[in-house]
């Protein structure tokens, strides 16, 4: 009997041989850990987020410093704080609560918006290292992030993780959270994901990075 007969493959379809792990291959362990939460915001929140953040978008920027305009992404981005704000504030709780973290360590809420083609190429929302120091010293890493949809009347812009082979399909009110860190705190190369373009319609998001430290 050969190697292949007495090791059935994983339930997930790969080779148990190729890996370490006992149970699982790690893609599918990281797959696992990307959690969708359906109607973490509700249609009322998710139009207020949107109203709220009109007249502050402006062309998003990549990089440590958060400064680099470039055809990475393509978005418009706008922060809007709200943490004083009787609305939105409960959001930040709504947040703290299921991740199980103090209000004070999520960043200022970011709406994102895409039309006409517009995306963000693969990327990770943890910080380089490297050229990130100041970004770094205030609040620490970006640990996990909960992207949560506000509209879904539009064709196109998903959330693909390419690295797992993973698609997440908009819808309004839905969150998904996913780690961006390794055990060690490294970036993980499975956060690698990026919002595919969007061909008709207009796309709106709202990122909610969480940080190892208080961000106020
Ligand atoms: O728009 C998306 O689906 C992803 C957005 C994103 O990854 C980001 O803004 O960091
Ligand atoms: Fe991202």
């Amino acid at each position: 009997m050969n190697m292949a007969e007495q090791q059935p493959k994983l339930e997930c379809g790969h080779d148990r041989d190729q890996f370490n792990t006992e149970e699982k291959c790690l893609k599918c362990i990281y797959q696992d850990s990307i959690k969708v939460y359906e109607d973490f915001f509700t249609e009322e929140e998710c139009d207020y987020i949107v109203k709220l953040s009109q007249g502050s978008f402006e062309r998003s920027f990549t990089g440590g410093d958060q400064k680099t305009i470039s055809d990475i992404r393509t978005s418009y981005s706008a922060f809007f704080d709200g943490w004083d704000n009787k609305r939105i504030r409960p959001l930040y709780d709504r947040v703290a609560k299921l991740m199980k973290i103090n209000a004070e360590n999520i960043e200022p809420f970011q709406c994102v918006s895409y039309e006409d083609f517009q995306y963000y190429k693969p990327h990770l929302d943890a910080f380089d290292i490297e050229g990130s120091d100041k970004t770094l010293m205030h609040g620490g890493q970006r640990w996990g992030t909960l992207l949560v949809y506000l509209t879904d009347d539009y064709k196109g812009g998903e959330t693909y993780f390419p690295e797992i082979g993973y698609k997440v399909k908009p819808k309004k009110g839905k969150a998904i959270f996913f780690f961006n860190l390794d055990d060690k705190g490294n970036r993980h190369p499975y956060s690698l994901h990026t919002g595919l373009p969007v061909y008709e319609g207009k796309k709106y998001a709202c990122n909610i990075w969480l940080r190892e430290n208080s961000f106020r």
